[in-house]
């Protein structure tokens, strides 16, 4: 579904990815962990096109999408989250995630001013379909009108998965979902990660600090460390990974 091929990216003398290979299969949650400056969030802004890389692709459904603009992957069903919360804070819930829904809208400004009722039918579409497949979803019904201020963290972090949902992404990147979460915030966040899995099929990619989140929830791992990608495997697989033993060990150190 996606694919990582020979990925390098280096920000002056800081190899920041040396050749990072893997697949996002699709229907699975594929988690990238690693330690402090491994290079995860690199990847996720390589994959999502805020970086070019130096050398390797970027595939999306068999589709070389390395030269693609964000807005271009988005339009290709590429959604993605932000490790600090990336929201309108002034604008309600609804308002917000509705701005994830206008990028796939078919009728831009100038044909919304050309055939108004066209662009009417679709805004009343986006609307029901938010309202029923967003909001519902994520249960965050008694506060679709509040603005993103008066939300706690883990709600603000809920609604931007929702503005990313809006998208309808084939493709979803969730850059550290449950960083800053308690542990009660952290498991609605794993469960609501698992419900668009199953219920929407989405191919979900997730960089985490929380190694039992991303061991419960992933099917398929992915170790980073120093640019380098030294595991890729099973939970299961992965964590008995010798190099991996001793990255964390030696970070911890
Ligand atoms: N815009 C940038 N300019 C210069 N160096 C950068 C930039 N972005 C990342 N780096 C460097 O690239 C390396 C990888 O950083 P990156 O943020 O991708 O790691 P990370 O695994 O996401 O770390 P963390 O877990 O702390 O978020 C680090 O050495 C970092 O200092």
């Amino acid at each position: 579904m996606l694919r990582i091929e020979d990925l390098h990216l280096s920000f002056g003398g800081i190899k920041a990815l040396q050749g990072v290979n893997f697949e996002a299969r699709a229907g699975e949650i594929t988690g990238v962990i690693g330690p402090n400056g491994a290079g995860k969030t690199s990847l996720f802004n390589a994959i999502s096109g805020f970086y070019t890389p130096d050398k390797g692709k970027v595939f999306f459904e068999g589709q070389d999408i390395t030269g693609l603009s964000p807005d271009k992957r988005a339009e290709l069903g590429l959604a993605r989250t932000f490790q600090n919360i990336a929201l309108f804070r002034g604008m309600t819930v609804l308002d917000n995630i509705k701005l994830g829904g206008h990028t796939r809208l078919k009728t831009n400004v100038w044909q919304a001013l050309r055939y108004f009722g066209a662009a009417q039918r679709e805004e009343l579409e986006l609307r029901r379909e938010i309202e029923e497949r967003v909001i519902d979803f994520l249960e965050i019904d008694h506060i679709r009108k509040y603005p993103i201020t008066m939300l706690p963290y883990g709600l603000q972090k809920r609604v931007e998965l929702g503005r990313a949902l809006a998208m309808r992404p084939k493709v979803l990147l969730l850059d550290e979902p449950v960083a800053g979460m308690n542990r009660e915030e952290t498991a609605d966040m794993a469960r609501f990660i698992l419900d668009v899995q199953e219920q929407f099929g989405t191919t979900i990619l997730l960089v985490e600090h929380d190694m039992h989140m991303v061991m419960d929830i992933c099917s398929h791992i992915v170790v980073l460390n120093f640019g380098q990608q030294i595991a890729d495997g099973t939970p299961a697989e992965v964590s008995k990974a010798p190099d991996v033993i001793e990255a964390y060990l030696g970070a911890a150190a």
